[in-house]
């Protein structure tokens, strides 16, 4: 075993503190590396607080990681000691079943394993631990090559708010002549915003008050829209071909579908913990679509990444010191980040 240290959430609801715990060794086709940042996603203070589902205690959350490697298997082709590496959401899959043949292992229908709060059955079967720690080890196929070129805190929010906002604009093909509503502008939200802006769709940002108005300029938005402004919100009915929908909380997902021009599809990755009633009537006039999406399969998430490097895209971050991470949650839950949190593991 390794034995390296991580902060953790040692019960449900619980503030992170210092906690050693083991990986496990390096396998033959098992790269180990050391991480040097890692994102902070809403998706862990939801898996934290128990949102969606009973949760493994104690919790070391983080799946947007970046490091450098330290050691590979002797299987290991694709990378060498010192490669500059990240891991984001997922660390196996079956690589059996259609999805994993399709390069789409976030929908293995035999359970991919998340990076943390998770059991991996193909492997260990120990529990997996996140990238709130100083290492990991991580099976080659789900390690990920990073551009040289790019500032390495702002690559790592790439690994979860990039490749689960670039998935979906790319499955459906959002681009030239499409107007997409990019709401809840957040870590997820101005990544919507730079991928919609880069594919060349005309990107408008629904959120729920005038703060953040400059910020989407500058992130690539062609409009802003206030949504809590009863006049703006009924200007903008039927004006959008895409809704890509980040918002973390519970909302009226209806009202906004309202905003949907015909066929328009209303594409949820937020997550909020409680459901939403959706009447048939938001869907049946002009034949409206409701769908989601999780992340994206490793290939897509290589190709994300290499399109980052070649366009200059990374995720604008305020690097915080590991001892910061619950007032960083505090601050996620009042929605004041700008936009990624991304801790700096030397600080830990
Ligand atoms: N589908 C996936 O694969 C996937 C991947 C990563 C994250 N997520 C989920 O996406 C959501 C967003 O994650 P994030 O890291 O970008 O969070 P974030 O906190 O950075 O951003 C959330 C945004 O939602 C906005 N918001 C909050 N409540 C709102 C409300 N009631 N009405 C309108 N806007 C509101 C906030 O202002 C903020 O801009 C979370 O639920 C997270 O778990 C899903
Ligand atoms: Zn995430
Ligand atoms: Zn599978």
């Amino acid at each position: 075993m390794i034995a390296t240290k991580g902060y953790a959430a040692l019960s449900v609801g619980a503030k992170l503190t210092a906690w050693d715990f083991d990986r496990r060794d390096v396998g033959p086709n098992d790269v180990q590396f050391d991480i040097l940042y890692c994102g902070v996603c809403h998706s862990d203070l939801h898996q934290i607080k128990n949102d969606w589902f009973e949760g493994i205690f104690p919790m070391v959350p983080g799946h947007e990681i970046v490091g450098r490697v330290a050691r590979v298997g002797e299987n290991v082709k694709k990378f060498k000691v010192g490669d500059l590496v990240g891991t984001g959401c997922m660390v196996d899959s079956c690589g059996k079943c259609e999805s994993c043949k399709h390069d789409e292992e976030q929908y293995c229908e035999n359970g991919n394993i998340q990076t943390y709060n998770n059991v991996n059955h193909y492997t260990d079967g120990m529990p997996t631990y996140g990238g709130y720690s100083k290492t990991i080890v991580v099976k080659e196929e789900f390690v990920l090559r990073l551009p040289e070129n790019l500032e390495l805190p702002g690559v790592a929010p790439l690994l979860c708010a990039g490749i689960t906002t670039y998935s979906p604009l790319k499955h459906w093909g959002v681009g030239k002549g499409h107007k997409l509503a990019v709401l809840g502008l957040g870590g997820l939200g101005h990544m919507a915003v730079k991928f919609g802006a880069a594919f060349g769709a005309e990107v408008t940002v629904l959120s729920t008050s005038e703060n953040k108005r400059e910020d989407a300029k500058k992130l690539g938005a062609h409009n802003f829209i206030v949504t809590t402004d009863p006049e703006q919100f009924k200007a903008a009915a039927a004006s959008f071909d895409f809704i890509l929908d980040t918002v973390s909380a519970n909302h009226d997902i209806p009202a906004y579908m309202g905003l949907l021009k015909t066929n328009g599809v209303h594409i949820c990755v937020g997550a909020p913990s409680q459901p939403t009633p959706i009447p048939a009537f938001a869907l049946i006039p002009n034949r409206k679509s409701l769908a989601g999406s999780m992340i994206g399969g490793i290939l897509e998430t290589q190709e994300m990444l290499d399109f980052c490097g070649q366009h200059n895209i990374v995720s604008d971050v305020e690097v915080i010191d590991m001892s910061y991470i619950d007032k960083a949650y505090e601050r996620m839950e009042k929605n004041d980040v700008k936009y990624r949190f991304v801790i700096d593991m030397a600080t830990l």
